[in-house]
């Protein structure tokens, strides 16, 4: 059963309802702030974005939001994306409003590269009716190579930032880098220099570490860059390891001690090795940074970064009282999609009791909760559902099953967030009328997950068509397997297993002759019941002897690649989880077998049996 309890969507006769329940004029203080901090009662209040200027946000109390899910969330164990993926990301979120994308690290790989200047030239270049584009931004340490492919990429957006960090704690210059501190700001003020050189206005520059490091030093090395030309400082919390009131305190006297620090933009990016990230991040901006760096669903390297979803909610539901007036330019209502898209694309699962955005986050399971909801949504929630584009189907009037046609799925997709260009329309189509066929009615969760197995996934190279799978305890687990390849001839293989997964997973091995090791594999039942959908989701790693390659280099691929599969047959939703990860290593190498090595069109069927 589902145990969530949704509220009105905002002028519904609910809503209005419950903005007439609010306390009296003078209740008591407590009751108050909670109450008139609810967000969806001050949705509308949604104020100005600021013009952009790279060195200065001319209204005091808004807060620029970088997003840097594409690159320091790219670093997390598992999490790589093909270039399509990074791409879809990056347009979510400058419908989501973020300012300022982190692309990648264009140094990194080739495939990097491409795929920041991809987003630069697509993404970096739509401009709304406001006038608003985000900037983007790649990374680069402090050399020459990396600042130059940095710009090779980002040059072609209306808006270029150049992000170049240096270590300035004792620690990292002493053993990392093998420099002097001399020569640290040396470096750093030659590459900002260089940045600049190359005619990029808008530089970004990170004392790596910031949070270990030396104030005094930080104080002089942040006031050589800015006389070089940085136009943003950020802030790093590197490795997770200070306190709220650490955090805070150090922005403070970054801004009071640096010299030229009011000419520039002061910026938080809090690794959260300790659980701090989003409360440091809040302490860094209520001391006066006006941009932070942010991802979605909080991913990134080790335990992750601050989590926009977190940093920005916070600021929706408490920046009047709590945070002198910040506001910023993000649009709640594409939270959900925006994290869900992430989830899916990397594979990185969020927790059910994450705030904002996990599945129990506006669930209310026990008795006196479930009762105060019922009289009063304030008693227990902050913030409503459709806040961050949550709506129910009760609430929508729609109930999806066997007898519902297009235009119900279309118009629920698009209430849930979805747009759909007719064509993926369509295949979602196919698929809910096949579920709805043995389900009595589909849920919103149903419909995401359907969602996520036809429209998150990568390009389709290998797609299931058929699976036949024999088991039981009287003989050898076997599965055939129908896939449609690259050529779109249709190929049939067979194999034994130790059970119906394996034999299928063998049986996929045997057509598509990519060597990978199964690193992960779990399965979730979305909703209840017999009649549930099974979520498959798998990690593999392509193996040393796969002839998978970067695009412009014979480096062998040593990423790990996520794949999922949804569907009312356990098998079937394995298998696609499986052919969905394997799309994703040929999508990410350009490694699709070649006919040579493949199976031929006229041996259509293989028959494996190892
Ligand atoms: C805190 C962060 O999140 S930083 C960002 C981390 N992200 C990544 O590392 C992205 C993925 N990285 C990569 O693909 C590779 O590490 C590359 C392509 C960037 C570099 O690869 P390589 O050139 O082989 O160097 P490698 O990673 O082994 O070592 C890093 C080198 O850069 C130096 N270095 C590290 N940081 C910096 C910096 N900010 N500025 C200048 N040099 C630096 C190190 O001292 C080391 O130099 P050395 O070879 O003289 O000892
Ligand atoms: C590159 C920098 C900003 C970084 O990710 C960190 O220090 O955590
Ligand atoms: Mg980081």
């Amino acid at each position: 059963m589902d145990h969530r309890v949704i509220a009105p969507a905002p002028g519904s006769p609910a809503f209005q309802c419950k903005l007439r329940k609010s306390p009296s004029p003078s209740p008591a203080p407590w009751k108050c702030r909670v109450l008139a901090s609810s967000s969806s009662e001050r949705q509308f209040l949604q104020r100005k974005r600021p013009i952009y200027v790279p060195s200065r946000i001319d209204d005091p109390s808004y807060v620029r939001i970088f997003d840097t899910t594409l690159r320091d969330g790219e670093q997390s164990p598992g999490a790589t994306l093909t270039s399509k993926e990074k791409l879809d990301i990056a347009r979510q979120l400058a419908k989501l409003g973020v300012d300022i994308i982190e692309a990648g690290f264009p140094i990194a790989s080739p495939d990097d590269l491409l795929a920041v200047k991809g987003i630069a030239l697509d993404v970096g270049n739509r401009v709304d009716d406001d006038g608003y584009v985000p900037v983007i931004c790649g990374l680069s340490r402090c050399n020459k190579a990396d600042i130059a492919a940095a710009w090779e990429a980002v040059s072609h957006a209306l808006r270029p930032r150049i992000h170049t960090f240096i270590a300035t704690s004792e620690i990292h210059m002493k053993h990392k880098l093998r420099k002097s501190p001399d020569e640290v700001v040396q470096i750093a003020t030659d590459m900002v220099g260089y940045a600049k050189s190359l005619g990029c206005q808008d530089i970004e520059f990170s004392p790596e570490d910031a949070g270990r490091s030396d104030p005094e030093f930080l104080y002089r090395i942040l006031a050589e860059v800015i006389k070089a030309g940085a136009t943003t400082l950020n802030i790093p919390d590197t490795v997770g390891y200070t306190l709220p009131s650490e955090f805070g305190r150090l922005i403070a006297m970054i801004k009071e001690n640096t010299p030229g620090s009011q000419n520039v933009v002061i910026s938080t990016h809090c690794q959260n090795d300790l659980g701090l990230a989003t409360a440091n991040t809040l302490a860094g901006a209520y001391a006066g940074a006006r941009q932070l760096e942010v991802t979605i669903n909080g991913i990134g390297e080790r335990a992750g970064n601050a989590s926009l979803e977190e940093v920005v909610m916070a600021i929706r539901c408490r920046g009047d009282e709590q945070l002198n007036g910040l506001h910023t330019g993000i649009k709640p209502k594409h939270i959900a999609v925006t994290s869900r898209m992430v989830s899916d694309y990397t594979g990185m699962t969020v927790q059910p009791h994450k705030a904002i955005v996990g599945a129990n986050a506006f669930a209310h399971e026990s008795g006196i909760h479930q009762d105060g909801m019922l009289k009063f949504k304030g008693t227990y929630e902050i913030m409503c559902p459709e806040d961050i584009g949550l709506v129910r189907a009760d609430e929508a009037g729609i109930v999806l099953g066997k007898h519902s046609g297009r235009h119900a799925l279309k118009t629920r997709l698009s209430q849930l967030g979805y747009e759909l260009e007719s064509k993926k329309l369509d295949d979602v189509f196919k698929r809910f009328k096949a579920v709805a066929d043995k389900k009595k009615s589909l849920s919103d969760v149903d419909l995401e997950a359907l969602l996520s197995d036809e429209v998150f996934q990568p390009e389709v190279v290998w797609a299931l068509l058929d699976l036949q799978v024999v088991c039981g305890t009287l003989g050898l687990s076997t599965a055939t397997v129908k896939l449609s390849g690259p050529d779109n001839i249709q190929r049939v293989g067979t194999s034994i297993g130790t059970g119906p997964v394996d034999a299928a997973y063998k049986a996929v091995d045997s057509i598509v002759q990519i060597p990978v090791t199964l690193l992960e594999y779990s399965m979730n039942a979305v909703t209840e019941g017999i009649d549930a959908i099974a979520n498959t989701r798998v990690v593999i790693r392509a193996e040393n002897s796969t002839p998978v390659t970067h695009a412009q280099s014979t480096e062998p691929v040593q990423r790990s690649f996520s794949g999922s599969g949804a569907s009312e047959d356990v098998t079937v939703s394995s298998v696609r989880a499986y052919v969905s990860a394997l799309n994703k290593v040929i999508g990410f190498s350009k490694a699709v077998p070649s006919s040579e090595s493949s199976v031929s069109a006229t041996q259509a069927t293989t028959v494996a049996t190892k």
